[in-house]
């Protein structure tokens, strides 16, 4: 791998297409079939770039240890590792909400120390502790809605975006706690050492995503 490249951290999965079409309307001249393959590192040398491409939650992990110089996360990602990284710029894309949400009959003045099931323990025990609530939570890795119907949880933290799958699952939103969307976040030494290349990016990103806001 050449080592003059920009090292950009792609999340796959949802955030991919919107963050594709971002960095293509911010004039990166990316491969027709760029995610049409399983490879996980994409060169792109005619635009300057390689891109790694991750889970979303491990994004920032990449650019923490400096693998990558640059990277692409979701705002539940960031607060919850909780990573030594720039969030230098809101992208804007794949915007959602995090909120609780529990079963239409649940009391919630009912339990000592409730059971809340999230995919972010960090980020529901630091909103907990906040609102002075004492919980215990139950770490799940998906399919959060399930937990209060089957009776594991009495409520849940989760991603809320149509609020279809709350629907379907017959469960109802308590509380909305922090709007989410993805931000462009940058490694602290790849600040300095790479600033010229970083700082186009950030700023032909800023010019997109305000055009965004305009239409
Ligand atoms: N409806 C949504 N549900 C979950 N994440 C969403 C939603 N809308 C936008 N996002 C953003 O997308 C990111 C998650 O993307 P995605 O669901 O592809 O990954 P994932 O959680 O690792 O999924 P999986 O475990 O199913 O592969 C979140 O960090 C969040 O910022
Ligand atoms: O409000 P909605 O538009 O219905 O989106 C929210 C749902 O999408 C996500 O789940 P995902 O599809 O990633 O599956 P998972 O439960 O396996 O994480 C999230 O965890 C919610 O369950």
């Amino acid at each position: 791998m050449s080592a003059n490249l920009l090292t950009v951290a792609m999340p796959k999965g949802r955030i991919f297409e919107e963050a594709l079409e971002l960095l293509r309307r911010a004039g990166y001249d990316l491969p027709a079939d760029f995610d049409d393959s399983r490879r996980l590192i994409i060169e792109v040398p005619e635009s300057g770039m390689r891109f790694i491409l991750a889970k979303p939650m491990d994004v920032p992990t990449y650019v923490d240890h400096g693998v990558a110089d640059v990277g692409v996360a979701g705002k539940d990602v960031m607060i919850e590792e909780e990573r030594d990284v720039y969030e230098v710029l809101d992208l804007k894309i794949s915007a959602c909400y995090m909120a609780v949400a529990a079963l239409p009959t649940y009391d919630p003045g009912k339990d000592v120390a409730p059971k809340i099931a999230s995919k972010y323990p960090k980020l529901t025990s630091d909103y907990f502790r906040e609102q002075g609530e004492q919980v215990e939570i139950i770490k799940l890795n998906g399919s959060i809605e399930l937990a209060p119907i089957v009776g594991l949880a009495d409520r849940i933290v989760d991603i809320v975006s149509t609020g279809q799958t709350l629907k379907e699952n017959g469960l109802v939103e308590l509380e909305t706690m922090i709007p989410i969307t993805s931000r462009f976040i940058v490694n602290p030494v790849s600040y300095r050492t790479k600033a010229a290349q970083i700082d186009d990016m950030v700023d032909r990103l800023a010019e997109v995503v305000g055009k965004g806001e305009t239409v």
